[in-house]
């Protein structure tokens, strides 16, 4: 692949670098930094799943994470909403602080945050019930029975998703009879509907057509005005479509982590080239 084939056409996201640490490190100051993840190990089990990561990933920015299968990129994700708690051989050791505050700190409440910090799966997961219902369950559980308000939030979700106009006379219909596009934005739209601050996607896209895949990208594009969003994907030219900052991950480790345009077209580690350009990975 040639990597001027995969240049972004997105705008780079001036003025949220605060400095480029040769170190590989991007460098934000407390306004423009939404996770910050210091010294992260993982284990599952007596195997280091993650090795001694450092980054800083910007708000309201698309971030990508990208490496050969089993570099540890979903393990990474997974952390940023303690998803990996439910693996019983998961061990985490290190810190990670959203906006501020370490989500690993005994006294979180797990649940809490999981609301700020929604997950879209690669397989789409639409709960078996009405488009409607699906998208005002997360407003329920938090007690809200205001039928207007809720009609309300389900509009303004399937909008923000990008969904509206192709359901809007099938509300009280079962989600299941969705397309696999139509559902990963039903997804979308009940993770935006309790109004999180990050949204992470893992190969969001894996399972689906190329217009669907597009309409996904396009949705990414305008999320990232309202929401982080840190995506998990395979595919260099979504990452180079979609993203402001990419991560290169190999074996566990973080190796290089820039802005997109750059990490694409002059990456600074010879396996990050090697990956990029398809010769590897
Ligand atoms: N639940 C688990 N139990 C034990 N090991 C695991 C578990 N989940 C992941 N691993 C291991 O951790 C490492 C990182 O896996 P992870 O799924 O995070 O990689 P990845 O980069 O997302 O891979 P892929 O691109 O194939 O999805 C791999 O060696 C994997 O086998």
């Amino acid at each position: 692949m040639n990597s001027e084939q995969i240049l972004p056409s997105n705008p780079l996201s001036g003025g949220v670098v605060q400095d480029m640490d040769p170190n590989k490190k991007i460098s934000l100051d407390q306004e423009h930094c939404c996770l910050e993840v210091k010294d992260l190990n993982l284990f599952y089990g007596s195997t280091q799943a993650l090795k001694s990561i450092n980054m800083e990933i910007p708000v309201k920015r698309a971030t990508a994470f990208i490496g050969p299968s089993g570099c540890g990129k979903s393990t990474l994700l997974r952390c940023f909403n303690r998803l990996n708690d439910m693996i019983d051989i998961c061990r985490v050791q290190g810190e990670i602080k959203l906006d501020g505050e370490n989500i690993y700190d005994p006294k979180v409440d797990v649940a809490e945050l999981r609301r700020k910090v929604g997950m879209v799966f690669q397989k789409p997961n639409p709960f078996p019930k009405s488009i409607f219902d699906n998208i005002a369950f997360g407003l329920r559980l938090k007690g809200i029975r205001n039928k207007k308000h809720l009609s309300e939030v389900v509009e303004k979700s399937l909008k923000g998703a990008a969904l509206w106009d192709e359901v809007k006379d099938r509300l009280h219909e079962s989600a299941l009879g969705l397309s696999g596009g139509q559902q990963q934005r039903l997804v979308i739209a009940r993770a935006i509907a309790i109004e999180p601050n990050v949204i992470l996607l893992d190969e969001p896209c894996s399972a689906l057509d190329p217009i669907s895949t597009s309409k996904i990208e396009e949705l990414i594009y305008y999320l990232k005005e309202s929401y982080t969003i840190v995506i998990v994907t395979h595919n260099m030219q979504q990452a180079a479509r979609v993203s402001d900052f990419t991560a290169y991950m190999y074996l566990g480790e973080l190796i290089e982590y820039r802005d997109t345009i750059t990490m694409f077209t002059n990456p600074r580690e010879k396996t990050t080239e090697e990956y990029i350009t398809g010769r590897f990975g």
